[in-house]
């Protein structure tokens, strides 16, 4: 079992403690432009942290022989599982303390060991953490208790194939360790996709998706892993859940909803049918600037209300447009894309387009895209090339993890969090986080903080704002720090009556949150769940409810 997996198709190593590949994360130079631009933060990175300098120790529990081949006690393995990709990770991990590290790693290859697994450790009083990609910014695939015996990684990435193919309902059966590349890929050759790109998409599994209710990178319409899913199978300590395949079903309350987002406190999550489409052949993407970010709201809430349904529809505040490179003058900045696999789009573009010139936007650049990028955003193709603000936008995004860890190198605290609220409340909303949270970030750490937000999923009723604050920390306190802002931002998110996370999920990190949003009786409700599914309450302890 190698400590840190290669990608999909490559020999590249995965980083055990940052995000994505080892050899894609900026160098000490590139740093040190980082942190430049982040008035207070250190004159030289942290060093890259080393496994050989943690103290890993002895697993506190033996596997039985039968299943001593599906796991490791490697402690190269274990400290990769120790945590997700928060940024409250990569500062740990890069201070030498990654928190409690598993005692063991277990890599199952079908349902029947993962059965097995959950007998020994239910015996034993060990607790089971599942890991998809280990791509968690909650806090979920983190032992924080101490009443069990010893903790077990339980690792599905095993299990990546897709098994049956149904091209008649235009739907597959899929193993839920496939990592989203993995995954696109056995999909190809029937010409269908799941067309689910989570910004994490690269290292993130479908088990992972469906245990957190992942949001895409589309904007509109099916984007969340919800809407794909037309059966589940579980394995509980309490036995395998299977629902039937159906397009749709009246039955009572949804089995599958039972699972979907119950982040591993309630099963394993081991396969799915999951519903696909065929892949877009027409694509068109266009980005308009606006003066005033208002306007540039009031033109989302146009579209979104609109029957024109854009794949894409993000708009960048003055401050993120101008990180990505989308714009240099102060402008927001709205991108749009559409796609189809049946029509050309060129004329839902254009009214999109009219409708944010109507209100107030101005200027910005049409293109035609061709094979286009996995996050809904087309990439330039040779005859056509894609507006440059689209592709400035599209190339930061998927840099901008690597650039965060380059950040916490560089002793700057970066969180990350996203909600939803209906319309009426949005541009209030916003300005609270602003305005709040930025005190509170340069309250805790004395530099002047930056807040800069995102529209990143659209609906008719209401929109989901993404948050990105940077501030230079105070060596060695990033973590009170951290949870300074993550208070600050949760009381503002309550006050506002908006969802403690869009997509991130609850983990343990948002339990605070989710514990007030969540109604009293469906909290019993959900107790009781848990006391029938894992009656020695070994599954993921600490995360939904205890
Ligand atoms: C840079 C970055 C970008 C991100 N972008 C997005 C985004 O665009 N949209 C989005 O929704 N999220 C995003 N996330 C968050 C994260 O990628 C998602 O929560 C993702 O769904 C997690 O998948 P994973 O396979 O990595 O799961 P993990 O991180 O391994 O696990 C997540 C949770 O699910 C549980 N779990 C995992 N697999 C199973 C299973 N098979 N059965 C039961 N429980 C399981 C774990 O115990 C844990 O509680 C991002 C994270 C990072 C670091």
């Amino acid at each position: 079992m190698s400590a840190s997996p290669s990608g999909p198709g490559t020999s590249r190593t995965r980083s055990w403690w940052g995000w994505g590949y080892a050899d894609a994360h900026p160098d000490d130079a590139a740093c040190v432009a980082l942190g430049a631009l982040l008035p207070g933060t250190l004159a030289r990175p942290l060093p890259v942290p080393r496994v050989a300098d943690l103290s890993v120790g002895r697993p506190g529990v033996t596997p039985p022989t039968a299943l001593a081949h599906l796991v490791t006690s490697d402690p190269d393995v274990r400290a990769a599982h120790a945590m997700g990709r928060a940024y409250r990770d990569i500062v740990r991990a890069l201070r030498g303390r990654p928190g409690r590290i598993p005692d063991l790693v277990a890599r199952p290859t079908h349902d029947r060991e993962v059965a097995d697994l959950l007998d020994w450790a239910g015996g034993r009083g060990v607790a089971v953490i599942p890991f998809g990609g280990g791509s968690s910014v909650v806090g979920g695939v983190e032992y924080r208790g101490d009443t069990h015996r010893a903790v077990l990684s339980l690792d599905l990435t095993s299990m990546d194939r897709v098994l049956e193919v149904d091209t008649v309902s235009r739907s597959a059966r899929i193993q839920s360790g496939a990592l989203g590349p993995v995954l696109e890929a056995q999909l190809r050759p029937h010409g269908l996709t799941l067309r689910h790109f989570p910004q994490s998409f690269e290292f993130s599994t479908l088990g992972g998706w469906l245990a957190t209710r992942a949001g895409g990178h589309y904007a509109t319409g099916r984007t969340h892993i919800d809407d794909f899913v037309q059966s589940l199978s579980v394995v509980t300590p309490a036995g395998t859940s299977t629902s039937w395949r159906l397009p749709a079903s009246g039955a009572g309350p949804s089995p599958d909803r039972l699972f979907l987002g119950s982040e591993g406190a309630l099963g394993i999550i081991t396969e799915a049918w999951m519903r696909l489409q065929e892949r877009p052949r027409h694509r068109a993407s266009a980005s308009v600037a606006f003066a005033d970010f208002q306007q540039a709201l009031e033109a989302v809430r146009a579209i979104a209300q609109s029957d024109l349904s854009p794949a894409n529809c993000r708009l960048l505040d003055p401050g993120e447009a101008l990180l990505s490179g989308a714009s240099h003058d102060g402008s927001a900045v709205l991108v749009l894309g559409f796609e189809s696999a049946a029509s050309p789009v060129d004329g839902r573009l254009a009214s999109a387009v009219d409708l944010a010139l109507a209100h107030g936007g101005h200027g910005g650049s049409r293109g035609r895209g061709g094979r286009g990028g996995h996050d809904g955003t087309p990439a330039a193709d040779g005859d056509a090339p894609a507006d440059t603000a689209v592709s400035a936008w599209r190339s930061a995004f998927l840099r901008m993890p690597y650039l965060r860890d380059g950040l916490a190198r560089m002793g700057a605290v970066v969180e990350t969090f996203e909600t939803a609220a209906t319309w009426d409340r949005v541009p209030a909303l916003i300005d609270a986080v602003r305005t709040e949270v930025g005190s509170a970030a340069t309250k805790a750490t004395g530099h002047p903080a930056t807040v800069n937000c995102r529209l990143t999923h659209v609906y008719p009723d209401g929109v989901a704002p993404y948050f990105t604050v940077a501030v230079a920390g105070r060596p060695g306190d990033e973590v009170r720090i951290w949870d300074d802002i993550k208070a600050a931002a949760s009381e503002v998110l309550h006050r506002y009556r908006a969802t403690i996370t869009h997509h991130h999920a609850v983990g343990r990190d948002h339990r605070p949150g989710y514990d007030l949003q969540r109604p009293a009786p469906f909290a019993l409700a959900l107790r009781a769940a848990k006391d029938a599914l894992d009656p020695h309450r070994i599954l993921n302890p600490g995360v939904l409810i205890d």
